[in-house]
């Protein structure tokens, strides 16, 4: 076999694989949003105010959000008019376009690593999010790339925080710079970068403190954090990613949106998609933020963090339908 077509067959089974692992995390969401309409389409004999209301209640139970809903809706009314359609399931392939439409601004953007030199990714999120293992992951897949990385203990404010982090740097063989608790995380950061800087460190991970029954002093703390980088490396962080918890739905959202613009967030990590039937809080998020989804947490191994991919989510979602229509066609 010829190098090149076993390169392409690598690669074909590569995204194979990060399909199916979409396909495996996103399986509660597919049974309570996409099964769900999909019996919509089939049960409903015709397109009344009933089949309207029972469709917009499944995408709003499945967090999609009330206003992106309506838009839908409207947007459905508005095509059933226009052509005339009178069957249901003939409006199942333009929701799915629709959906699929509202996710794609989303493509592939990856992270912004440093032109040269040291590369700092700063991690916000309230407690229990999911930060620590993002991180861990994350320092797993750089390594695994042949990347030098190092992380920060930032959070010297939760008991357990610096110890927790230090058990993924093990796990992973990665180094890991701490102060005691208690200690001011912005000096925790200021010798995590001297430190990378002399170690020739590629990527430098920052876990960061995330108490929002205290915001005005977390966003004091996350401002000095941001001060303390930006001396010693004018154009870090390179990125600053929330890090949200899908199984949140709607209060994931509200987070957001208290952490607001005044963090100088760069995307959103959004974890254990696959612990929710309530997947459509992607689409809630795309909508209603102007942030991109960097990363998804499908599971909680090492390698359950995958790039979002909006045409891998998509068609993972609505494999079933696309293989119906081929089906049908
Ligand atoms: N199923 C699933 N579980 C996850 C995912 N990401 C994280 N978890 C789990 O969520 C729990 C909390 O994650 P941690 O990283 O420990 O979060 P934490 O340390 O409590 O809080 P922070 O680090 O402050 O965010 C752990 O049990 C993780 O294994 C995911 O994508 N899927």
């Amino acid at each position: 076999m010829s190098f090149f077509k076993r390169l392409r067959e690598s690669i074909s089974s590569k995204a194979e694989a990060v399909t199916n692992k979409f396909k495996e995390g996103l399986a509660k969401t597919r049974s309570a949003f996409i099964d769900r309409m999909d019996d919509l389409f089939r049960r409903r004999k015709k397109i009344d105010e009933e089949f309207y209301e029972e469709l917009e209640e499944i995408m709003i139970g499945a967090d999609v959000g009330v206003n992106t809903v309506m838009e839908l809706i409207d947007g459905l009314r508005a095509e059933v008019k226009k052509r005339r359609i009178e069957d249901p399931q003939e409006l199942q392939p333009i929701l799915s376009e629709r959906l699929i439409e509202l996710l794609r601004g989303d493509e592939k953007v990856g992270l912004r690593y440093a032109d040269s030199g040291l590369t700092v990714i700063l991690f916000v999120g309230v407690n229990g999010v999911g930060k620590t293992t993002t991180i861990g992951k994350l320092a797993h897949q750089m390594k695994s790339e042949g990347k030098k990385v190092l992380l920060a203990a930032g959070d010297t404010f939760r008991a357990g925080a610096i110890e927790q982090l230090e058990m993924w740097g093990q796990r992973v063989g990665v180094d890991v710079i701490k102060q005691s608790a208690g200690s001011d995380p912005a000096a925790v950061m200021y010798d995590a970068i001297q430190a990378a800087k002399s170690r020739g460190v590629d990527v430098l991970l920052c876990d960061t403190a995330g108490r929002l029954q205290n915001k005005v002093n977390l966003m004091e703390e996350l401002h000095k954090i941001y001060r303390v980088i930006r001396r010693e490396i004018p154009d870090a962080p390179h990125e600053a990613l929330l890090v949200l918890d899908a199984t949140m739905g709607q209060n994931a959202l509200q987070q957001a949106k208290l952490f607001g613009d005044k963090t100088g967030l760069t995307g959103l990590v959004l974890t254990k998609l696959d612990g929710t039937a309530k997947g459509g809080i992607v689409v809630a998020i795309r909508q209603e933020l102007d942030l991109p989804v960097k990363f998804v947490g499908l599971g909680e191994k090492m390698d359950d963090l995958q790039p979002f991919d909006s045409e891998q989510f998509v068609n993972a979602l609505f494999t079933k339908w696309a293989s119906a229509e081929a089906e049908k066609a």
